[in-house]
């Protein structure tokens, strides 16, 4: 007797890559997405009895996302076009349990030309995007998870940034700074606390993403950072406190480090006051990570 079992499966399409134009007369909108949905559910005998009859193909589920964007008009709210993905396949599929659905939306800012926003021009400043993670789950009733984020927003300052104080031993090298360049890449996610599937239309979801992400770009530039654990805090205790429909967030903060070059050793002064010639290291880099969420969590 083998002992040998399937202990959990889920399978989908990823990378499925869309883009919509939303038109009002000349005036255009572009939204570029990736979407991946993963469905849980009885698939157990496609893996261990090859038996396909209840297998909803990979390929199907991408038509139903091109199919679900032609007719959605929320699209650009990927949050509320993701839970509508989530909902369409499980009341399709009686035997799908869960339905996993990742979106990630793309910058295209509208170009601004002859000192006008054009109206049909845009352009991609910068590599970050605006992702979220949507769980729909056919339990007693159907229960949506909502998490939400942004990644790869890349900052940097060049003071209002120190780090001294820190433990000594002899293995430490790093000598104490009150003044150094800080950079990162920001990488944030938020779960959204739904308490019933029907409140969902009424999150807004790109007004708490825009503000969440201008209050991380207010404290890294305004904060006089200890350390990236001190400045990371700030920005999430400071989110948290402004929209309670948040019940916590996570960072992953690379410390992305710039070194004084040493020019000493041409008789040119770069340390302290004088320091103006940095190198980048690519790699290694610090990567500061939390969670801050509420001590009475709804969650
Ligand atoms: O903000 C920082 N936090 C650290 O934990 C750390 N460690 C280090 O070498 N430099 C820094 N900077």
């Amino acid at each position: 007797m083998s002992d040998v079992f399937l202990k959990e499966q889920s399978y989908g399409k990823d990378g499925v890559r869309l883009v919509k134009v939303i038109r009002t007369d000349n005036w255009h909108e572009i939204v570029e997405l990736t979407v991946r949905v993963l469905l849980e559910g009885n698939f157990n005998a496609a893996y261990t009895k090859a038996d396909n009859s209840l297998v909803v193909a990979t390929d199907t589920m991408k038509n139903t996302i091109y199919i679900l964007a032609k007719q959605s008009s929320n699209v650009q709210r990927i949050e509320a076009f993701a839970v509508e993905i989530g909902q369409h396949f499980i009341s399709t599929y009686s035997h799908v349990s869960k339905a996993h659905i990742w979106i990630s939306k793309y910058k295209w800012t509208r170009m601004l030309v002859n000192g006008k926003l054009h109206d049909h021009s845009f352009l991609r400043d910068g590599e970050e995007t605006r992702n979220t993670k949507v769980i729909v789950s056919r339990k007693k009733d159907v229960v949506v998870e909502i998490e939400s984020g942004l990644k790869d927003l890349l900052v940097l300052k060049t003071t209002g940034s120190a780090f001294y104080g820190f433990l000594r031993d002899k293995y430490t090298t790093l000598p104490e700074t009150d003044d150094r360049i800080l950079s990162t890449s920001i990488d944030a996610t938020w779960n959204y606390y739904i308490p019933n599937i029907s409140l969902i239309s009424q999150i807004p979801f790109d007004d708490i993403f825009g503000s969440i992400r201008q209050i991380i770009l207010d404290t890294f530039s305004t904060d006089n950072s200890a350390s990236v654990q001190a400045t990371l805090y700030l920005m999430a205790k400071l989110a948290l406190e402004k929209f309670q429909q948040i019940s916590s967030i996570h960072f992953e903060l690379p410390n992305k480090h710039y070194f004084a070059y040493d020019l000493n050793r041409f008789g040119l002064k770069n340390t302290g006051k004088d320091t103006d010639i940095y190198y980048p290291i690519s790699d290694p880099s610090g990567l500061i990570t939390a969670t801050v969420a509420r001590t009475k969590s709804k969650l």
